[in-house]
């Protein structure tokens, strides 16, 4: 008999397989004593922790994009002073290398999981980095993807950045995880590379090797043991996805002609061929964080500069809305944020950070309005983290001081959302940062496994924040875009738009199911869906209240799937 396990699902994909689990972790190493001198000892895991950050980097640049970036992260770990520090003075009490590296990697793995949120969910990065070391000292190989022969769904306790970057996508059919988050690496990269995904599932350490099932990301189930009904079912629902035209180009339009830009959430300059090709019509969301990211203090004017030329280049003509620094909370920086915080989240990140560090905005500003001025794109600047009208007046009024024209805020605080009529009287535009406003208005850390299911932008009262900044924006003229992960949900971006939205920015492999579903409905029944789900008392009944309305729709087809993106 089959039965349902559930866990939060990435994407919306859906899949139909058997299982094959990931090997079992490495044991142990031997506590006994080391019959090799210390010296020698502490040469051999110095050696074997730079081979594996080599290791590590040679998969980062096989991979590129944002598996390239998270390698590159995962590398810097493997290389980490403390670390290797602590691994030295364990070898020197007299522990073999492979015990050092095993010990000094779990007392770490422990610091980190004791801090929670985004810290807790890196663990993985360093067991992964551990069980890769520690197989090299001891000359065998390291657990990695089963190869059955066959494709099928990959099951495992979490998976390492190394392993879900290279997954070969012709073979593993979707991942279910019993362990991580959404905010999770392996998370973030199957979302990249548009893996049918469901982690965080309890109960996945119980399935087996060649058993059927049948992974549907949109809702986050796993049907175990799936009967031949259930089966067919769910490939009938493949074939009609795969015949939906899920690869459509062009501009992002409604069914009656209106006009909704669909843009990409990019991380580095070097990503951008890769959104242009996937359609993207400008970017929404340039995050700038990278380039700060593993920095003893701020890059240079020059190296930012270089960054951004790179990036306006490969848009020219286009829309490019860069976010100045979002440090503080789970992207903190030692140049930036040196002060502990008990409630991070709430303290001085965003443009409360780069406020307290003046030259560093004035700096990022600088280099960026000398990249405008070499390029031919159309350069939109905004703040992250603003909290008030007085914030607004500050970096706009800042903004213009050092030559840029277009500048805007992020709308990811409700007092923000509120305000949206005051804030958008100084400010050229908003992009509302759905992932925070969330976990600002349900009082949920977004990076928190045990709040998650607050986290969810569907909810009636960031709806009724996203309304609010949609009414102001329509009433001053002034464009609203979502640059949050909320813009990526093909129905939900309907909605989003029914609410005065007027662009989408996403991650790049979104942009496709997100114009397919905007395309299948006016602008008059986004509105109506908009008033269904604000009418709702929760998220669940929010979505389910528009779906249930959308089933009415007259351009809707037959069976109102609407969760492209399948495995196919
Ligand atoms: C887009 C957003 O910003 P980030 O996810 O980088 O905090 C958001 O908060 O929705
Ligand atoms: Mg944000």
């Amino acid at each position: 008999m089959s039965h349902r396990l559930q866990g939060s699902g990435i994407g919306r994909g859906l899949a139909v397989g058997v299982v094959a689990r990931m090997p079992e972790p490495l044991p142990e190493p031997s506590n006994s004593p080391s019959g090799l001198t210390p010296g020698a000892e502490a040469t051999r895991a110095t050696a074997a922790l730079a081979a594996t950050a080599t290791d590590i980097r040679v998969r980062a640049e096989s991979a590129g994009g944002t598996a390239g970036d998270v390698l590159q992260a995962q590398a810097y770990m493997a290389e980490d002073p403390t670390l290797l520090e602590d691994v030295e003075a364990r070898v020197l009490s007299g522990l073999t290398a492979e015990r050092a590296v095993f010990e000094a990697f779990a007392g770490f793995r422990e610091l980190l999981v004791g801090m929670g949120g985004y810290m807790a969910e890196r663990a993985t990065d360093l067991d992964d980095i551990s069980q890769r070391t520690v197989a090299l000292l001891q000359g065998v190989a390291a657990p990695g993807i089963p190869d059955p022969g066959h494709p099928f769904v990959l099951v495992a306790r979490d998976l390492a950045p190394a392993d879900t970057a290279l997954l070969d996508l012709t073979t593993v059919l979707a991942l279910v995880t019993s362990e991580g988050g959404p905010t999770s690496h392996t998370a973030i990269l199957a979302r990249d590379k548009a893996i049918v995904a469901v982690v965080g599932v309890a109960g996945a350490d119980e399935l087996r090797d060649g058993q059927v099932v049948i992974v549907d990301a949109a809702t986050g189930t796993i049907v175990a043991s799936a009967s031949e009904d259930e089966v067919a079912a769910a490939h009938a629902d493949l074939l009609e996805r795969s015949t939906r035209t899920s690869a459509l180009t062009g501009a992002g339009m409604m069914a009656d002609g209106t006009l909704v830009p669909l843009l990409a959430n990019l991380g580095s300059a070097a990503a951008a061929a890769d959104a242009v090709a996937k359609g993207a019509e400008g970017v929404g969301l340039f995050r700038t964080e990278f380039l700060f990211l593993d920095q003893a203090e701020a890059p240079t004017v020059e190296a930012q500069q270089a960054e951004y030329t790179a990036l306006l280049s490969a848009f020219a003509g286009r829309k490019v809305v860069v976010r100045a620094l979002d440090a503080g909370a789970d992207k903190p920086l030692s140049f930036l944020n040196d002060a502990a915080e008990e409630n991070p989240a709430l303290g001085l990140r965003g443009l409360r950070a780069l406020r307290a560090n003046e030259q560093i905005l004035r700096d990022q500003l600088t280099a960026l309005a000398n990249a405008a001025a070499v390029t031919d794109a159309d350069l939109w600047v905004m703040a992250p983290m603003v909290s008030t009208v007085e914030e607004t007046r500050y970096f706009t009024a800042l903004g213009r001081e050092l030559g840029l024209q277009t500048l805007g805020v992020m709308v990811e605080v409700p007092s923000a959302a509120l305000l949206a009529d005051r804030i958008l009287a100084d400010a050229d535009f908003a992009s509302i940062g759905t992932n925070d406003l969330t976990q600002y208005t349900l009082a949920a850390d977004r990076l928190l496994g045990s709040v998650a299911a607050f986290q969810d932008p569907w909810h009636p009262a960031v709806l009724r924040l996203v309304g609010e900044v949609g009414r102001a924006g329509a009433a001053l003229g002034k464009p609203v875009g979502v640059c949050g992960e909320a813009a990526a949900d093909p129905l939900l971006a309907v909605v989003l738009v029914g609410l005065g939205v007027t662009s989408l920015s996403m991650s790049p492999a979104a942009l496709a199911d997100v114009r397919g579903e905007l395309a299948l409905y006016s602008l008059e029944q986004a509105q109506q869906f908009a008033a269904v789900a604000l009418a709702a008392n929760s998220a669940f009944e929010a979505k389910a209240a528009v779906v249930e309305a959308l089933s009415d729709s007259p351009t809707h087809p037959e069976t109102p799937t609407h969760n492209e993106g399948a495995r196919q």
